[in-house]
């Protein structure tokens, strides 16, 4: 009979941290742990003042707990003996970090910077799911680390994170000092929720729950000394959007566009999102560009083609480039390794680098944070 995986306090603040962080943002800890057959008894200390708030949230907190550790029947039991002491963190109106839950976490000064020793951040979003937006961060991010830069990779995408995959992660990230080690593959640094949760988990998650992991993500992770952190966004203009864009952290925003007329329709939404929160868009990459028969090298263009450079022209943003719809570039995600890494020589891996040192061209030009 194969032994079930019991989550410690840690496993399980981590995977709180991020519903607790944006509903309280104060002093809430794991205090206890226990099993008792199928169930998983979690016990939270909260500060008086808090628990009249936070009643609610155990249900909540039941069923986040439940698809993180699948086959246990979590019960979470808020206890209200703690008192807010006058060392209490600040309030995180600077968009900061998070309390400790279970030792993850660290308190932050209300104005030591977030992100210190990492010199830019980008978001690589799109308006629209499925055109490539991951692919492209994961190949861009390690092109980066082709041209010489230290790069992070972090997923942002908490509904759907899909970078384990792409860089064929397995392990789970260790925590030292109450921080959470980014696993290193393919020469990156990288974290992503979906290493701390199967990837098949539904991700039904609301707006608190992706906020508090989005700044986890950010705040609890020891970065280190980085040339840029590249941040792959969920889809669309939703809350992690604004979570990030509140946070002041990003320096610029690309977005990926394939070529038809409804993709690219949302990424002008995409990119009118970015100028209202203020983050430069650094310009837009057109993904499935085109298909070269990799038999007689005919080139079709499946989705028309030159939409994302016209619409890069009206909306006056650079276009950094054109991606093929390639087989290999497909087939290298699935496995695990981008295919700049794959296949440094191949059609596909040297649109990568060519996006890679446009991208690493724009980072030099970009205001120190
Ligand atoms: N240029 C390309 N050529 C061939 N396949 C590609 C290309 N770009 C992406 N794909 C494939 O398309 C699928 C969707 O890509 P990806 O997951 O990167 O999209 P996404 O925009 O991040 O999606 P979402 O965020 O909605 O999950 C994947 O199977 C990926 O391998």
């Amino acid at each position: 009979m194969t032994q079930r995986h019991i989550p410690s306090r840690e496993d399980i603040g981590r995977v709180l941290g991020g519903v607790i962080g944006a509903q309280a943002g104060e002093d809430v800890a794991v205090e206890s742990c226990r099993v008792e057959g199928e169930r998983l008894l979690v016990t939270l200390s909260v500060p008086q003042a808090l628990a009249a708030r936070m009643g609610d949230i155990a249900p909540r907190l039941e069923s986040v707990l439940a698809s993180a550790f699948p086959g246990w029947q979590p019960r979470v039991v808020l206890t209200a003996h703690r008192t807010t002491t006058a060392t209490a963190p600040p309030s995180r109106a600077s968009g900061g970090g998070h309390r400790p839950l279970g030792g993850v976490g660290h308190p932050e000064a209300a104005d030591a910077p977030l992100l210190p020793g990492v010199k830019a951040v980008i978001a690589v979003a799109s308006g629209k799911g499925g055109v490539g937006k991951s692919t492209t961060a994961v190949n861009l991010a390690a092109g980066l680390a082709l041209e010489g830069l230290s790069v992070g990779l972090m997923d942002a995408d908490v509904h759907g994170p899909s970078l384990p995959r792409m860089l064929g992660i397995k392990a789970k990230p260790e925590v030292r000092d109450g921080k959470l080690i980014p696993l290193e593959a393919c020469g990156l640094k990288a974290m992503s929720i979906g290493m701390m949760v199967d990837e098949e988990q539904a991700m039904i998650w609301r707006g608190p729950m992706v906020m508090g992991a989005i700044g986890q993500l950010l705040g609890d992770v020891e970065w280190g000394a980085l040339d840029v952190l590249v941040i792959d966004m969920p889809p669309g203009t939703g809350d992690a959007q604004l979570t990030l864009a509140k946070k002041g952290v990003l320096g610029g925003a690309i977005i990926v566009s394939t070529p038809q007329d409804i993709a690219l329709l949302d990424a002008r939404r995409g990119i009118a999102m970015f100028g209202k929160t203020n983050v430069p868009v650094l310009g837009i990459v057109e993904n499935m560009s085109y298909f070269c028969c990799p038999n007689c090298h005919h080139r079709t263009e499946l989705f028309g083609h030159g939409g994302a450079r016209d619409e890069a022209r009206k909306l006056d943003v650079p276009f950094l480039g054109e991606i093929p719809l390639l087989a290999d570039i497909r087939m290298s995600a699935d496995a695990g390794r981008p295919l700049v890494i794959a296949a440094p020589d191949s059609e596909g891996a040297q649109a990568y680098r060519g996006l890679a040192r446009t991208v690493a061209g724009t980072l030099r030009r970009l205001p120190g944070r």
